[in-house]
């Protein structure tokens, strides 16, 4: 049942995935409700695997995990509708030949005249109506993350999740794609191993081996991830 408090909650409950025979989150309980949430550690700690966790991509082994008050095993359909997810390569996203189609493809089932009003709408803030209509496959690395961003935030997702965003960018691309995504009044969680992307968060979350380590205020959570790493 969702209600009032449990929009944007995210909560883990003794979370455990389990995967070829090897445990890749163990027993992990975290409550987030921040509006800009962090995720930090190092490679193969499990950010990615908890990122995919809160859309359903994965499943717990043992456990639950509970977003906006939707149970993620259960509840399937609707937190694909409320979830948007934004992965490291644009190119696993961008699924139309243009910029205008892909944009058009996630409000599918719309009608068309309000279809038409939002993408032009969406092309024109995130400054791509000259390339509405090029192949999207000539866009440049920084404009087809943009696209990947643009096509998520199109659904007004309640939660957006981003799994290395800005690994594949140069400073500048990185730069708006980052403030694009702690702008949104979407909780926004953001799987980074950009430290200073994650201090700006509101919250961080550290992971380490499968577990989390700490979750607190960005400052600390990274401080504690320096520590680790001495
Ligand atoms: N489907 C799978 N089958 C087997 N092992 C997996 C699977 N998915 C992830 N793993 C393993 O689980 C561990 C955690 O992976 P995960 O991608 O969650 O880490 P990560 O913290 O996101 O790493 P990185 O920073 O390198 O992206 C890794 O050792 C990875 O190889």
């Amino acid at each position: 049942m969702r209600s009032e408090t449990s929009i944007r909650r995210i909560a883990l409950e003794g979370v455990t995935v389990e995967r070829d025979g090897r445990r890749i989150l163990r027993d992990v309980s975290v409550d987030l409700t921040a509006r800009r949430i962090g995720v930090i550690g190092a490679n193969g700690s499990g950010k990615s695997t908890f990122a995919r966790l809160l859309n359903g991509l994965v499943t717990p082994t043992s456990g639950s995990v509970s977003v906006h008050g939707l149970d993620t095993r259960r509840d399937v359909a609707a937190l694909r509708r409320r979830v948007g997810f934004v992965f490291t390569d644009p190119q696993a996203q961008i699924l139309m030949p243009t910029p205008a189609e892909d944009l058009a493809l996630s409000l599918r089932g719309l009608p068309r005249t309000e279809v038409d009003a939002r993408v032009t709408a969406a092309l024109a803030e995130h400054g791509l109506t000259d390339r509405a209509d090029v192949a999207a496959s000539d866009l440049s690395g920084g404009q087809k993350q943009l696209l990947a961003l643009a096509s998520v935030l199109i659904t007004q997702p309640e939660l957006i999740v981003a799994d290395e965003p800005t690994t594949l960018l140069d400073l500048r691309n990185a730069a708006r794609i980052a403030d694009l995504l702690l702008a949104q009044t979407a909780q926004v969680v953001i799987v980074t191993h950009d430290l200073e992307l994650a201090t700006r968060c509101d919250q961080a979350v550290l992971f380490d081996d499968g577990a989390v380590v700490v979750a607190g205020e960005p400052g600390a959570v990274v401080a504690a991830y320096r520590d680790l790493c001495r």
